[in-house]
């Protein structure tokens, strides 16, 4: 029981079977550091034999230690469990205001449509509207975007009551409508019948306005924002835009039924070349200001343009945490797993991280809480504009949940295009203490750690009903390049003074300071992984051997390591309700992600850190055409580019294939050589080959679109014969 008798709002379960785990990390640590005792004691005489040799101890030494970081978030997961119906009894009329910021910031790879269903299914959550207010921060700066909007905010009239009166969910129209068949009860079905004929309506409006390109006159003619874009050169160079669409104050904005409707607001912050706007954070932080002057809600949430809200329930079930009379008033900030629409049945490209936010998010939320992951985050307000938590703080719930003001819808626009402008940030804290921090690609995971750093804790929330469905990338080479930006921007966190053993020194848990790492050090996997993948199948076939003969003792630590690391992570999977297709897929994709976009997120982060190179922000594509889309249901690997990462890739699995090949012919002609000390080597080239199959096809067999352009087949064929060829003795 929490103070005073009151019941808690939520409860904090350990995972079970946690000590059997513990024995079982054990025993694969004994295995790492007899690996490890074996390499320092076997080093070979000389030649070439030697130097791969101790390339071999410095990949499994890094192996060996990032293995040991990843144990943290396994040694002591958390599950959280809410009581929403205390909630609602204790608070009833008394529940905090909600701001949400949706961001977008290209209307051709981020479509309207996609935009305007991730708002109405938030603007109808179920939560009383005149507490909720909704802003649309636009870096696209999109006409076509205000309009859909526009669209969306008379909609809505019709879609809140709706969505409230039969309980609806999920309350993204473009969602509902796909999944739900038409019911069967009289009267529903014909108000389910009017709602979809008026969705269509719309979505007809603003397709054929995106199609054209641009919104006519007559459509300007019905409202005053258009007139702002008389002034915009480009999304790159124009004034703020700041329009409330839905004024939650104005008695007079009811919905279809006769409620009030929640704010609505249209965002676009000012943009000039020569100032930089520094993507996503930007955005925020100017969300943050201008909704400080029209909502100030003392709760935030945060999602992408793609996240629709998927539980109509979430905002009751954050809160849960927050407004807990005992433990709330440390929370900084509640993150929900990013969920995806569109995954496969094997989740080809390893794009639903199922098992990562399950296992490793609550295994950071029993240290301090998981780190800030973007999207599907509610903050407390104050925790993200800079405030530190002081023991004893609590928040003032009542005090906030009134709204007032006299000014008019015009004075308040006014005063708050002001707090959007390039120059408002000019020599204050904003990007450095207070609001999301700038200069870092993983904006929200240095924001997360400086919130952990100030005192507050965090929640890692998965409810049984996902909160937010997005888009995940539908092809190779997007997610490749979205996990190069993700990298890049984690590795320049370590070698900055965000760095968790600096920055959370002290401050947070030693555990949770390195589970951060295990993300900060992502790229650096690309070297040890790739010296594996290159040195080790070519040594095979120069009959160099690197691991213990067969019949040696030796050979069971590596052995036991390998079989017990990969069965548990098969089990995880599983477990997680993954399929053994899909843990294979995993396999696949984690080996290209190192090789590839963690070798070039390593570089780019160097030439960053250096002063050589900015980064910038590449959003990630949300569209594809019909023959992509058809490709990726049938689960075809898409190529279709000759990528640099798409060398790399083909030439190594055709370094594989041909030392492979190479090899098993020497065996075969019986050069003399043993094989018995070649075995791991064999088991390990030959499973390569086997997961590099999709590249082969792409490379040899394939004619559509999509396979592995031919001059590529040449220049992996040609640098793999080199690479074989270069002699080793
Ligand atoms: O200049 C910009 C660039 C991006 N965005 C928005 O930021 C969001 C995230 O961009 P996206 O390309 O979809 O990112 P993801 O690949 O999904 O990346 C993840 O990782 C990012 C950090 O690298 C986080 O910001 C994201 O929330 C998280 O989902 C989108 O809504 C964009 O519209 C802006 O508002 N302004
Ligand atoms: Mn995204």
């Amino acid at each position: 029981m929490g103070g005073e008798g009151r019941l808690p709002l939520f409860e904090t379960k350990e995972a079970k079977g946690r000590i059997a785990y513990r024995l079982f990390s054990i025993s694969i640590f004994v295995g790492i550091c007899l690996i490890w005792v074996y390499r320092v004691t076997h080093v070979p005489g000389g030649g070439v034999g030697r130097w791969a040799w101790l390339g071999m101890l410095g990949a499994e030494l890094w192996f060996g230690f990032y293995w040991i970081l990843t144990q943290t978030v396994r040694w002591r997961p958390v599950y959280r469990y809410t009581f929403k119906e205390r909630l609602s009894q204790r608070y009833k009329d008394d529940l905090p205001g909600v701001d949400i910021f949706v961001c977008t910031a290209d209307p051709t790879i981020e479509p309207p449509m996609l935009v305007v269903n991730t708002v109405l299914s938030l603007i109808a959550y179920d939560y009383p509207s005149d507490k909720l207010a909704i802003y649309l921060s636009d870096d696209g700066g999109s006409d076509l975007t205000f309009y859909a909007l526009l669209e969306a905010s008379h909609f809505a009239k019709d879609w809140i009551p709706f969505c409230k009166k039969f309980k609806v969910d999920p309350r993204s129209p473009s969602a509902y409508f796909a999944q739900a068949s038409e019911p069967l009860d009289f009267h529903y079905k014909e108000e389910w019948s009017t709602k979809k004929k008026l969705y269509q309506e719309m979505e007809d409006r603003i397709q054929s306005v995106v199609k054209l390109g641009r919104v006519n006159e007559e459509i300007q003619a019905e409202h005053k924002g258009f007139s702002e874009w008389n002034s915009v050169l480009n999304s790159r160079n124009h004034q703020t835009i700041l329009q409330i669409l839905i004024d939650g104050r104005d008695p007079n904005a009811v919905d279809n039924a006769g409620f009030v409707m929640p704010t609505l607001v249209y965002l676009s912050r000012e943009k000039r070349p020569q100032h930089h706007h520094n993507f996503k954070a930007g955005a925020l932080n100017a969300l943050i200001r201008v909704s400080s002057e029209i909502s100030n809600g003392p709760i935030i949430l945060n999602v992408d343009c793609d996240m629709f809200s998927n539980n109509a329930e979430t905002v009751r079930d954050a809160l849960c945490f927050f407004m807990d009379e005992d433990k709330g008033p440390e929370i900084g900030f509640v993150q929900y797993p990013q969920r995806f629409m569109n995954i496969t049945e094997n989740d080809f490209y390893a794009n639903s991280f199922r098992v990562i936010s399950k296992v490793e998010l609550s295994g950071m939320d029993g240290y301090g809480g998981p780190l800030y992951i973007g999207s599907g985050c509610f903050f407390r307000r104050e925790s993200l504009s800079g405030k530190k938590y002081i023991k004893g703080y609590k928040t003032d719930w009542k005090k906030r949940a009134q709204r007032h003001g006299s000014e008019t819808v015009d004075e308040l626009e006014e005063r708050g295009k002001v707090l959007a402008s390039c120059s408002y940030e000019l020599g204050t804290q904003w990007g450095k203490e207070m609001g999301l921090k700038y200069g870092c690609l993983a904006e929200d995971v240095t924001t997360g750690l400086a919130i952990h750093s100030r005192g507050w804790k965090s929640i890692y929330f998965e409810p049984t009903r996902d909160a937010f469905m997005g888009l995940a990338p539908t092809t190779l080479l997007q997610s490749l390049g979205q996990h190069k930006r993700w990298v890049e921007g984690h590795l320049h966190i370590f070698f900055s003074r965000h760095c968790s053993f600096i920055q959370g020194h002290g401050k947070i848990k030693l555990p949770l300071q390195m589970a951060y790492c295990i993300y900060n050090l992502w790229a650096l996997n690309a070297l040890p992984t790739l010296y594996y993948v290159v040195i080790s199948p070519l040594c095979l076939l120069h009959a160099i051997p690197l691991f213990p003969e067969i019949t040696s003792p030796w050979i069971m630590p590596f052995c036991y390591v390998i079989i017990a690391k990969y069965t548990h992570s098969l089990a995880e999977h599983l477990w997680h309700g993954e399929t053994l297709k899909a843990w294979w897929n995993d396999q696949r994709i984690w080996l290209y992600r190192k090789t590839s976009a963690y070798l070039f997120g390593t570089i780019d982060c160097a030439l960053s850190l250096l002063g050589i190179t900015k980064s910038a922000f590449t959003i990630t594509v949300k569209i594809a055409d019909d023959d992509l889309s058809k490709r990726y249901e049938q689960e075809i690997m898409e190529f279709g580019t000759t990528s640099p990462m798409f060398i790399i890739l083909a030439t190594l699995a055709m370094i594989n294939l041909l030392c492979l090949g190479g090899a098993i012919k020497r065996v075969v002609l019986d050069d003399g050589v043993g094989v018995e000390s070649l075995v791991l080597q064999f088991a390990q080239c030959g499973l390569w080959v086997l997961i590099n199959l999709p590249i082969y096809e792409g490379l040899f067999l394939r004619k559509d679109k999509g396979r592995m352009p031919p001059s590529l087949a040449f220049t992996s064929t040609a640098l793999a014969v080199l690479a074989s060829v270069i002699p080793m003795h």
